[in-house]
């Protein structure tokens, strides 16, 4: 029997799940979970051996969601006590100080996990409810963290710091801590090998844009910048979160719209960005909209690109000059749109890209400039899945750098 990593990726109002083949790193059986804590029905879809079942129910938390899940194997298959599960691994986002590298799911695990949910209040919880629900399912299998901040963990400290004053930053774990870094790190990690580039010396920027959104600076494959910060709010706009604002609104709308604080928390990560300017947070809406000529969605994505831009001067100034510039994730990897835009701000610089190209879809990674463009531009989808099981499953084996071993 083929073995096998269940993968649980919660993201803020998501759970996206995949039964991994170690050997040939493909997914048995898939799964997507949308619109958790909205009010309208959330949408499921659970594939396996090429059949896709979908349906349609309102899902109020990430743990009804999960349980649903589980059913949905139940009923459609495989059975998870027979599918060669080694490691079930757990995407979290907010690792911290404490987890530099992947860590096995123990009592004290979780609990470190569940402390660190205030420096990322839409994922730590879910995630943690994730890994709580499928050790009751499968007690005798290990379960592995694997955190979204490890990879920047060594940022170098111009870059991880905040200009505050030092010992309130040093009693609240004050730092940026970036988010989205498995995928950072799987993507800028394919680059060489898509571009023919070598890896030594290599300086690119990788934007990640999904519904949450990010940007790194890489040189030679090490993170040198991301646009996340302490949590995954600061940096880019998002679909529902405000990206880069200045503190100061805060202060204005406590004092002035006598807002509490978890009004404004609520107002700048699920009522704000492309959400709170149109009422949408999906792309594909934003481009109907403009399409029969709304105004605040063209604003709005006026701003998207303006801040993607805006990146990718700072990064490049940053590293004094860059090689690839990569999309991913769910906007990056199927928005022409916006991937034109960006690109046409930066044709002063002689970047250019083959529109034919740029308009295919396609799941393949791909270089997406022209032979004379001064920057190479390419389209790589992530794999965060992937990435967690590969990662789960030597843990699993090994035991994590804390010294804990799964005694099965
Ligand atoms: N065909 C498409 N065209 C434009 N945007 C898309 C398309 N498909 C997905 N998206 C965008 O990608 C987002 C989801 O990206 P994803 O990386 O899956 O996000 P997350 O992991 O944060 O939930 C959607 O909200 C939507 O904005
Ligand atoms: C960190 C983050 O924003 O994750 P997601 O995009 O999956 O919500
Ligand atoms: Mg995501």
């Amino acid at each position: 029997m083929a073995k096998t990593v269940l993968v649980i990726n919660s993201g803020s109002s998501s759970i996206k799940y995949q039964l991994v083949d170690l050997e040939n790193g493909e997914g048995i059986a898939s799964g997507l979970v949308e619109k958790i804590g909205e009010p309208v029905a959330g949408h499921y879809k659970h594939e396996y051996q090429g059949i896709k079942h979908e349906l349609e129910e309102p899902t109020a938390t990430h743990e009804v969601g999960l349980k649903r899940v589980l059913d949905l194997f139940g009923k459609y298959g495989p059975d998870l006590n027979e599918a060669g599960i080694v490691a079930v691994g757990h995407r979290v986002v907010q690792g911290g100080s404490v987890f530099p590298k992947p860590a096995l799911v123990t009592e004290k695990t979780l609990a470190q996990v569940k402390s660190l949910a205030v420096l990322a209040p839409l994922h730590n919880g879910p995630e943690a409810e994730g890994a709580e629900v499928m050790m009751s399912l499968l007690p005798d299998t290990p379960q592995v963290f694997v955190f979204d901040s490890s990879f920047f963990t060594d940022l170098p400290a111009k870059a991880s710091t905040y200009a505050l004053n030092k010992d309130i930053a040093r009693q609240y774990h004050i730092r940026r801590y970036g988010a989205h870094g498995t995928s950072h790190e799987y993507v800028g990690k394919l680059v060489p090998e898509v571009t023919g580039k070598p890896a030594e010396g290599l300086k690119q920027i990788v934007l990640h844009i999904g519904n949450g959104a990010s940007a790194s600076a890489q040189v030679s494959g090490k993170p040198i910048e991301t646009s996340m910060g302490l949590t995954p709010l600061e940096g880019l706009m998002m679909g529902s979160r405000t990206g880069d604002i200045d503190p100061a609104v805060a202060f204005h709308l406590i004092r002035n719209a006598h807002m509490s604080v978890d009004e404004l928390d609520a107002l700048f990560n699920k009522k704000s960005g492309m959400m709170g300017m149109t009422g949408f947070g999906d792309m594909r809406e934003i481009h109907r909209m403009i399409a029969e000529g709304d105004e605040d969605a063209k604003l709005a994505l006026d701003i998207y690109v303006h801040r993607i831009v805006g990146y990718i001067g700072n990064y490049t100034a940053q590293m004094g000059g860059l090689d690839v510039l990569t999309f991913t994730a769910g906007v990056g990897e199927n928005d022409e749109i916006v991937r034109r835009r960006v690109i046409e701000a930066l044709e002063p610089f002689g970047v250019k890209i083959d529109l034919e190209e740029n308009d295919i879809r396609s799941k393949e990674a791909r270089i997406i400039s022209t032979p004379d463009s001064t920057l190479t531009v390419c389209i790589i989808p992530t794999n965060e899945e992937l990435s967690i099981a590969r990662q789960s499953a030597v843990i699993a084996e090994n035991g994590d750098s804390y010294g804990n071993k799964f005694k099965g």
